[in-house]
């Protein structure tokens, strides 16, 4: 055994001091960007000065820790953003794991090296410290590998650090000395050459009261608890684990493809490829998809070693900027995310058929994809400028502010300042006995001082009691989508809906859960930035969501704001810019949800989410006899970049819908987003506003429309460009936030990436459920019936006279003429040609099917001459309306009202009362 050999303290003492300073370094230079508060970066600027040679040590550092990532990086198929490096604390492992194997292995025959290695790790971890070198080095490997797993790296550190031990603590009971268990006073070197410090804890109580006999089995169950941890394996699931295992190193087996059929549906990526377990995990902190995709799996591990992340998550956003620079607004608690096993969107069955026993026609099964869809990489967003802590023009407003109050005699002094991107906030308190409109009336002298009109102040500021001067900054700094949803805040949430929005007054990144607002009304003047959190917003949601988790409806009235995103896969329908069409669009998106709502009162859930959840876990099961194959479904997110222009063409019919959507929607999974640049209240109506509660508020021109948005004055104050007011549900102080910006390049980037990966697949399906009900067009309103005795009377005598309809229908001349009028309006007529008959354009044969077209059956489809004329008409507004392409496919042809199209002014054509070619038939 272990002989006995002196002790070379001080090579042991360097190596630990070294250590230490080591540590420090890469934990400094891991450390998210500069904190927000004032304070804490004046502090930080004073120390900057003397921390100038270790910052040099630390760029040296971390220069060859980047270099040894980049080389454990190089073989991995995944790409990683330089941004998402965190390479400083593994390499310093990795430094261990090489400096271990110099002294345990190439230098274990000089004395004084052996020394080191036996009074380090020898005498800590005993045999097995031969072996940690190899650990060290593989396990610095995998996390500059996967350095956004942060939960899943510390599990997987916990389990190894107890599989390590575990095996010393073998070692301990195995290595005896004069056939006693080594004992700490026995010395480092038999310690070393036994099972180290951890190996005689671990051991030593077992050994002295349940024997060797007992001890081994002991330390078998934590060698098998941590390889469990390590492997994210609830122990429920051993045996399914090591037959993926086994399917993952040896292929599948013949025999169980036949019986795994279900497993295999539960795909780990958008394209269904699976995923060997111990990586699943790996998404959850950036798709939240990947993250549930065994939800009973994760419960039951959660409920084992506890879930920190997602209990701490909060409903309402919280202002943690002096720790994080990041303010949340995220909750994934409620609408935690599911996984979608299937790639495709699948349409419910008919609203009127009972979902539970729904026909599998309507939910045709989709091609699958063979190619895993891949979000696009966050480098593909550029950085913003560089936030400043101060500057010369800050100072400069302080002393003019202080000036202010000693002129009028306020005591009052500003004892800080937060410097957000686009305006300061001067933190100001007050003497005791002052009151605080000795401060607030100085507004307009405050403006004067310092030469702008845009002042805003905040009394208190909320959870201070401080009184807030907001300030526009001369300098204004552009806060770039990349930097927002590269923060912490972001790459934490796993939400699909979670969206950047941009920066708060004191620099922290603001991130938004469009699932928890859960509707968004944004409003702002014409170019105070509405459209560019439009485009921000929805390209989060590219940068984040598979199209099987997020579908999207975009509506364009002005038809070049969102022309960018036509063809992304997201998208459902063609991007819509007819403001009719966008109006039947909102009925639509009121019959799915009421198709999803069917479905979740018949399963028995509450929520989209927990049906979606059991859906993929395999819980909800058909009706006995139903062919019905159960998919989940996607968010679906609704956009309108301008509702004004829907409110002029339809003003009942899109509010009625948007109050029905933003009423119930929350629950099925649709979320509504409606953008104005007119916060009247004849387009956000009171009851519109009263079912959307989140509200963005860019710069207004009057306090009438803040108050419109936002139910109180603010927005007038801002100062454009970006710069806005943020009221998300549940707040009563509004935020203010600078937008986050997003180029024109870097979006067709993106689009172009995500239109690569996958093309979209429009809804063919919509027409089902609408066209199985009757839909007479509206201007025919009350005359259906005498206008099909019209149609028939004329097509049948193959004769168009407006006297005929006067005498065989008993009507007057009023009402035959607006008949004709509805008739030529179908092309079933042709027109007024003076005094003459006119041309009838559908053969006798035709008639019965004219007739249920005007009856608007469903299936009604149209004669070659009646469908070449129908083409023609819609060919006008096509041509148009380039953009809204194929937009006929999902509102149904029966649903659109054609007196657009005819022109007529329903009194009849130029029929003059005495055109009377029908009594020159001789005909009664
Ligand atoms: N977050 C931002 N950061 C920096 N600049 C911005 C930001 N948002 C908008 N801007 C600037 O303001 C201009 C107008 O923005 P945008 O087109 O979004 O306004 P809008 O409110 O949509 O106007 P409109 O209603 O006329 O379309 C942009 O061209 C850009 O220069």
């Amino acid at each position: 055994m272990a002989t006995r050999k002196p002790t070379p303290r001080k090579p042991a003492s360097r190596a630990t001091a070294g250590s230490r300073t080591r540590t420090n370094g890469p934990r400094g230079a891991i450390t998210p960007k500069a904190p927000a508060s004032p304070r804490a970066r004046q502090a930080n600027s004073r120390s900057t000065g003397s921390s100038e040679s270790g910052s040099a040590l630390t760029a040296i550092y971390m220069f060859f820790a980047h270099a040894v990532g980049a080389g454990a990086r190089a073989l991995s198929p995944d790409k990683m953003a330089k941004e998402d490096r965190r390479d400083g604390l593994p390499f310093f492992l990795f430094l261990l794991g090489i400096i271990g194997a110099i002294f345990g292995w190439v230098l274990i025959k000089q004395d004084w090296a052996h020394g080191v290695h036996v009074w380090t790790m020898g005498a800590l971890f005993g045999r097995v410290s031969f072996a940690l070198p190899v650990v060290m080095i593989i396990f610095a490997i995998y996390l500059m590998r996967h350095p956004s797993t942060i939960r899943d790296n510390g599990r997987i550190g916990i389990g190894l650090f107890l599989f390590i031990v575990s095996i010393s603590g073998f070692f301990h009971v195995f290595f005896l000395q004069d056939g006693k268990v080594v004992q700490p006073y026995d010395g480092e070197w038999t310690l070393a050459y036994s099972g180290g410090i951890f190996g005689w804890l671990i051991s030593v109580p077992f050994y002295n009261t349940i024997t060797i006999w007992g001890t081994v089995p002991v330390l078998a169950a934590f060698t098998f608890g941590s390889l469990l941890i390590m492997t994210k394996t609830a122990p429920n699931r051993i045996t399914e684990r090591l037959r993926e295992l086994a399917t993952y190193l040896f292929g599948e087996s013949k025999r169980r493809e036949a019986v795994e059929v279900v497993e295999d549906e539960i795909p780990d990526a958008f394209d269904g490829t699976k995923v060997p377990w111990w990586r699943r995990g790996k998404g959850a902190e950036d798709s939240a998809f990947d993250s549930a995709i065994v939800p009973a799996d994760d419960d039951a591990l959660d409920g084992l070693f506890g879930d920190a992340l997602q209990s701490t998550q909060l409903d309402i956003p919280s202002v943690d900027t002096a720790n994080q620079n990041s303010t949340a607004v995220v909750d994934t608690t409620a609408t935690a995310p599911i996984t979608i096993p299937a790639a495709e969107f699948v349409a419910p069955p008919a609203a009127q058929v009972s979902p539970a026993a729904a026909a599998p026609a309507s939910t045709p099964a989709a091609p699958r994809v063979n190619r895993p869809y891949v979000l696009p990489p966050l480098a593909i967003l550029a950085p913003g400028t560089p936030p400043k802590a101060k500057s010369a023009a800050n100072d400069q407003v302080v002393t003019s502010i202080t000036s202010v109050f000693k002129e009028f005699g306020v005591e009052a002094a500003v004892v800080g300042f937060s410097r957000g991107p686009t305006v300061t906030r001067y933190e100001v308190e007050l003497a005791p006995g002052v009151k605080v409109e000795a401060v607030t009336r100085l507004a307009s002298n405050i403006s004067y001082a310092v030469a702008s009109n845009e002042v805003r102040i905040l009394a208190p500021i909320p959870g201070k009691s401080l009184i807030g001067i907001e300030i526009p900054n001369t300098d204004r700094e552009t806060v770039s989508l990349g930097d927002v949803l590269r923060s912490d805040v972001a790459a934490k949430s796993a939400h699909p809906l979670t969206i950047g929005i941009g920066k708060d007054v004191e620099g922290g990144y603001v991130i938004a859960n469009l699932a928890k607002m859960p509707h968004l009304l944004v409003a702002g003047a014409t170019g105070a930035g509405k459209s560019s959190f439009v485009n921000s917003m929805i390209t989060s949601i590219l940068m984040r969501a598979k199209p099987a988790e997020v579908r999207m409806v975009l509506i364009d009235p002005k038809r070049v704001e969102l022309a960018a995103y036509q063809g992304v896969p997201h998208l459902i329908t063609p991007i819509i810019t007819n403001a009719k069409k966008a109006a039947e669009a909102l009925q639509w998106v009121v019959k799915e949800m009421d198709m999803r709502y069917d479905d979740l009162a018949s399963f028995g859930f509450k929520h989209i989410d927990d049906f979606n959840r059991a859906v993929v876990a395999g819980e909800v099961k058909v009706p006995e006899g139903s062919q019905r194959k159960l998919q989940p479904y996607p968010y679906l997110l609704v956009v309108v970049d301008e509702l004004a222009d829907l409110m002029i063409v339809a003003p009942r019919d899109v509010e009625d819908s948007i109050v029905r959507i933003t009423q119930l929607a929350r629950a099925s999974g649709i979320h509504l987003v409606l953008a104005t640049q007119r916060p009247s209240v004849d387009v956000v109506t009171g009851l519109i506003k009263a079912n959307v509660p989140s509200r963005l508020a860019f710069s207004v021109t009057s306090v009438t429309d803040s108050r419109v948005i936002l139910d109180q004055p603010g927005a007038e104050k801002l100062i454009g460009q970006g710069d806005a007011l943020f009221s998300p549900m549940g707040t009563n102080k509004p935020m203010r936030v600078q937008g986050a910006w997003l180029a024109e390049a870097e979006l067709q980037r993106i689009v172009d990436h995500v239109k690569q990966q996958m093309e979209p697949e429009y809804r063919q399906d919509v027409d089902a459920p609408v066209a199985a009900k009757n839909m007479v067009d509206a201007d025919i309103g009350d005359d259906l019936d005498v206008l099909l005795q019209a149609a028939e009377l004329i097509i049948s005598s193959q004769f168009g006279s407006t006297s005929m309809l006067q005498r065989k229908l008993r009507v007057g001349f009023a009402k035959a003429g607006r008949l004709m009028d509805l008739l030529e309006s179908r092309n079933i007529v042709g027109p007024s040609e003076g005094s003459k008959a006119r041309d009838v354009m559908v053969k006798p044969e035709d008639l019965p099917m004219v007739l249920a077209q005007l009856r608007g059956e469903p299936g009604a489809s149209a004669s070659p001459a009646v469908a070449a004329a129908a083409a023609v008409i819609d060919a006008e507004p096509a041509a148009s309306n380039l953009a809204a392409g194929d937009f006929e496919d999902f509102i149904p042809r029966e649903n659109v009202d054609r007196s657009i199209i005819t022109g007529g002014n329903g009194f009849g054509d130029d029929e003059d009362g005495d055109e009377d070619a029908w009594k020159l038939t001789g005909r009664q």
